[in-house]
Order: C-alpha cells, then sequence, then structure tokens
C-alpha cells in the first residue's frame, strides 16, 4: 500500500513537504502534478503546476521521484516541495488520500519501511527519532554518530563473535567428530564477549545525558551564596538574591547548554535545621530533588569544616557530590558567616542532637570523632575525616568560587562537565538508550550464565545461553524483532518521518 503524509511541521514555513512511499507513488504524484512525465528520470527535480481535483493551481513547486530501492524506504518515494502554508498542504494531502490506493501513514512508518527493506539496522532507525527529538548539539552529534552507524558497528562487533562462537559449539554438538577442538577456548571467548556486552552497556548513562540532558543542583546552607551563584552561572538574574538567610524556597530551574550538552539547573532552598514550616516544605522538596539529579553542587560559606562538609554532603542522597567554597572573595571570615552557620549546627543540636545525622557530626567534631568512629559506617567517614586532617588531603582540593564576582565560575563548569561526563567529547557517545540497554543486560546476563557453565556444566548449556545472548542482542540491531516491538519503536516517531 502506498502511503502518504506530510513531511514537514504543521506550520508556516517557506517550503513544505508532501511524501508519498509505495507502489502507486509515482501514478499518484502525477494526478497532483499531471506536467510531469510518466517517466521521470529519478532524482531530477521538476518545476510543476500542483492542481486540485478540477485542474485548477493550487501552487507550483517541485516534484521528485526516487525510484525504488534508491529511496529513503527502499520503494518508490515522490515528493511534492510545495510553498509552505499549512492549508495548501493539507489540500494536496486530502487530494493524495481521496485515491483508494493510498492511505495516510502512521508515526515513524517511512523510516519503518526504509528499516524493513533493509536501508537501515535498527539503531539507525531509532537515530532518526533522536535525531528529529535533539535539543542541544550534543544530542544532534550523538544522534549523527547513531545514523551514521557507530552504534550498529559496535553491536555488530559483538554480535559477529558471538554468532561465530555459537556456530561452532552447535557445530562440535552435532558432529563432534568434524568439529573437534573447536570448542576448546570457549570459556575465554565468552568471557571476552561479556566484557564487551559490560562495556556498551556502560556507555548508557552517557546516552541517558545526552538525550535528556543533564540535571545539577546547588544546595547547601541558608545564605551560602546559591542563588547569586546560580545567576551567575545561567548568566542572568533569575533567583533572588537576599542577605536574608532561606530566601529561596521553591527550587528555581534553567536550561543552559554547556559544551554541548544540555544542563538543566536547579537551585535550592538552602538546609537548616530549625527552618518555619513553608521553608521546611521547601527544604524536604530540596532534599527529593537532589537524589534525582545527576550531580548536586554543595556550595559552603566560607569556615566550613570538612566533618560539617561531609554532614551536609549527605542530603544528597547518594547522588554524586561537587564541593564547594563559596563567597572566595570575602578574604576572612570578619563578617563570620561561619559562626552563623556553625552556631546554626549547635543550637540545632541542642534541640534534636538524636535525630539529626548533621548534629551528630557536629557533636563528633566538637567531642572527637574517634568516640563516634565505631557505630556507623556514615560516622565513621567522619570521624576520619575530623580526625586526620591529613589523611584526608586525598580529598581533591575544593573549587574556589564567588558568585559576586565571577572567580572560578569557569572552573566550576569544567568540574560539573568533567564530573557528568568523565572523559571524551559528548559526540563520540554511542546513544544506547534504555531500550538497548535493557536487551543489553539480558544479553550479558547470558553470557554470565554461559561463563559459569562453561566451568561447570555440558556444552549444550553453554551454547543454549549464547544463543538467548544473540537473541538478546538481536533485539538491538534488529535481527530479531516483534511487531510489538517495532510498534512501541517507531510510535515514538512523528507522523510523516
Ligand atoms: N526532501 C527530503 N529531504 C530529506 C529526506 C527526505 O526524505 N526528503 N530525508 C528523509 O529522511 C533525509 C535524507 N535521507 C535520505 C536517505 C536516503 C535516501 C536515498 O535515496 N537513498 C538511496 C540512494 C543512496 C544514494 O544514492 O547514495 C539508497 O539508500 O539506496 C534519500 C534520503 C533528510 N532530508
Ligand atoms: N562576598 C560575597 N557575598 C555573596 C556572594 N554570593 C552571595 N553573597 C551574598 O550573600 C547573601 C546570600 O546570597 P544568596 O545568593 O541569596 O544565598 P543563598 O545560598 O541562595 O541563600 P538562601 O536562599 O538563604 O539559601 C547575599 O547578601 C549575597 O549578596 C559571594 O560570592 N561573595
Amino acid at each position: 500500500m502506498t502511503i502518504a503524509a506530510l513531511a514537514t511541521a504543521p506550520a508556516a514555513g517557506a517550503v513544505g513537504i508532501l511524501r508519498l512511499s509505495g507502489p502507486d507513488a509515482l501514478e499518484v504524484g502525477r494526478l497532483l502534478a499531471p506536467g510531469v512525465p510518466a517517466r521521470p528520470t529519478p532524482r531530477h527535480a521538476y518545476l510543476a503546476s500542483f492542481v486540485d481535483a478540477e485542474g485548477r493551481a493550487l501552487d507550483e513547486g517541485l516534484f521528485l521521484y526516487f525510484r525504488g530501492p534508491r529511496s529513503f524506504t527502499g520503494e518508490d518515494v515522490v515528493e511534492l516541495q510545495a510553498h509552505g502554508s499549512p492549508r495548501l498542504l493539507r489540500l494536496l494531502l486530502a487530494r493524495a488520500l481521496e485515491d483508494a490506493r493510498v492511505r495516510h501513514a502512521a508515526p515513524g512508518e517511512f523510516t519503518r519501511r526504509a528499516f524493513l527493506n533493509g536501508r537501515l539496522d535498527l539503531t539507525r532507525a531509532e537515530a532518526v527519532a533522536d535525531l528529529v527529538a535533539a535539543d542541544s548539539e550534543a544530542a544532534v552529534r550523538a544522534a549523527a554518530a547513531g545514523l551514521s552507524g557507530v552504534l550498529a558497528s559496535r553491536v555488530q562487533a559483538l554480535e559477529a563473535p558471538l554468532r561465530a562462537l555459537h556456530a561452532d559449539m552447535e557445530g562440535v554438538l552435532s558432529f563432534p567428530d568434524e568439529a573437534e577442538g573447536a570448542d576448546e577456548d570457549v570459556g575465554p571467548r565468552v568471557t571476552a564477549l561479556r566484557a564487551q556486552a559490560e562495556a556498551l552497556l556502560a556507555e548508557a548513562g552517557r546516552g541517558r545525558l545526552v538525550r535528556r540532558g543533564a540535571r545539577v543542583a546547588l544546595f547547601g546552607p541558608v545564605n551560602a551564596g546559591k542563588s547569586t551563584l546560580f545567576n551567575r552561572l545561567v548568566g542572568e538574574a533569575r533567583a533572588l538574591v537576599d542577605d536574608e538567610p532561606g530566601t529561596t524556597r521553591d527550587a528555581l530551574e534553567a536550561r543552559v547548554e554547556w559544551d554541548g550538552l544540555a544542563v538543566t539547573l536547579f537551585d535550592t532552598a538552602g538546609l537548616r535545621e530549625t527552618p518555619g514550616r513553608v521553608e521546611a516544605l521547601g527544604i524536604a522538596r530540596t532534599r527529593e530533588l537532589l537524589a534525582g539529579v545527576d550531580l548536586a553542587v554543595l556550595v559552603l560559606p566560607p569556615g566550613v569544616t570538612r566533618a560539617e562538609a561531609a554532614a551536609w554532603t549527605r542530603d544528597a542522597g547518594g547522588t554524586p557530590v561537587l564541593v564547594v567554597d563559596g563567597k572566595c572573595d570575602v578574604a576572612d571570615a570578619s563578617e563570620s558567616p561561619r559562626r552563623r552557620v556553625g552556631g546554626g549546627a549547635v543550637e540545632g543540636g541542642a534541640a534534636d542532637a538524636s535525630e539529626s545525622p548533621r548534629q551528630r557530626v557536629s557533636g563528633g567534631s566538637a567531642e572527637g570523632g574517634a568516640a563516634d568512629a565505631s557505630e556507623s559506617p556514615r560516622q565513621r567517614v567522619n570521624g576520619g575525616a575530623v580526625e586526620g586532617g591529613a589523611a584526608d588531603a586525598s580529598e581533591s582540593p575544593r573549587q574556589r568560587v564567588s558568585g559576586l564576582t565571577g572567580e572560578g565560575v569557569d572552573a566550576l563548569r569544567d568540574d560539573m562537565l568533567g564530573r557528568l561526563w568523565g572523559g571524551g567529547t559528548p559526540s563520540a557517545v554511542a546513544l544506547v538508550s534504555e531500550r538497548h540497554a535493557d536487551a543489553l543486560r539480558r544479553a550479558s546476563e547470558a553470557l554470565g550464565r554461559a561463563e559459569r557453565a562453561s566451568r561447570v556444566s555440558t556444552l549444550e548449556v553453554v551454547s543454549g545461553e549464547v544463543g538467548l545472548a544473540l537473541e538478546s542482542l538481536g533485539e538491538v540491531s534488529g535481527t530479531v524483532v516483534s511487531e510489538a516491538l517495532l510498534d512501541a519503536i517507531f510510535q515514538r516517531f512523528c507522523i510523516g518521518k
């Protein structure tokens, strides 16, 4: 069946495209553009008059014919490139759909046909959708890499040797005499392939970062200068700044693009022990937010000790924390923000020392970390920090930054990107999606079982597991796919793609 859809967004633009794909694309296309020869030269742009059912001119545009299989879908494709009026384009589309040989394309159906006709493997078809959805430079570049087959070849480099291994084992099982010895190094081969699968799986985190953008939150004690720093990082005065502690109550967010990577930056309510009721709600929300971001930046006012810093760090709930010394332009603590913070902690400590981990640390730092050291892993960490400033030297020096003067802000941004990204550049990443990661994980698990079986079980069992790994891997490239999987994948495409 021939399908038709508008390939351009349903909004006014300079040019809009109606696309047809299928066996009757040319004939139906020529109903709309009768001036085009019956056997047009493929890939030649004809200037043509587009007409309605009565033969009245609707527009003058370009007519393109791609003869299958040399087309995007692998089928005959016709494009009518008209002036970009949404109303005009709908008239042209309706006219094409009037023909009984044509129906409207489902979302992603052009790309689905390209996949089914072997023009693209599944990873490249998905890269088409990634490219259309890309909203940062890194996302564009990573999707483009996917479209050019970066992930496809990584998967291929795993799939081919896995298939060879499977064939060797099946050979030995079926023809033990002829294939003798082909199963000798099965164990090491499985181990190596499993490591390869794990390495690919490890890129899923970066894939997520590129696709969705990174989420970074500034947090720390009240009045640390978070909002000032946030404004500085965002490049505009978004957050309210005031020297009254607790000014920021709701988390603010702003989207920036750093080195091509989309970053959503959050400014959060300052943490302290004795907040007002409304502020307490803000703090609860901060903790929730911190648990869900990719990186939490702990902004400390001058004079905070390592033990205190370690205590604040725990508010991030397991999210990686980057610690920075804020207000570094303040030479000494004459204005004594340190006292305020320290004072707050002690005050709170008296009120409910038993409850708050932070107070326990304050207590620890005052009374001696050693006393606490045996109690919990958390205390042991703090105890360590308190006991041995020297031993603590392994901790990297904290970034000094001033939101007020801008000092250290660029370096902080680089630090954040380093922590988020690790080495390399965002464009070099193989965009491993959740779907790919899930299939890779199952492949890797099957290989893990194969590894064990190669030591304790029969070749038949090993081969069975390797076969399962192959099946899972086939879901990534598309060599093994169900209709349901294809439906799920192509549903997220837009219409006309
Ligand atoms: N006007 C227009 N622009 C477009 C598209 C389109 O369909 N129409 N595309 C649609 O997404 C993308 C281009 N993708 C395309 C991919 C392959 C072929 C194609 O004809 N492939 C043949 C021939 C290859 C060759 O001659 O080198 C093939 O693969 O056999 C065309 C477009 C982006 N820009
Ligand atoms: N000297 C100096 N003062 C700063 C700096 N950053 C912020 N301040 C001042 O410190 C006070 C608090 O700044 P904010 O940016 O609102 O601090 P915050 O951490 O967001 O505060 P909360 O909203 O209470 O959590 C304001 O008076 C700022 O002008 C800095 O880098 N250097």
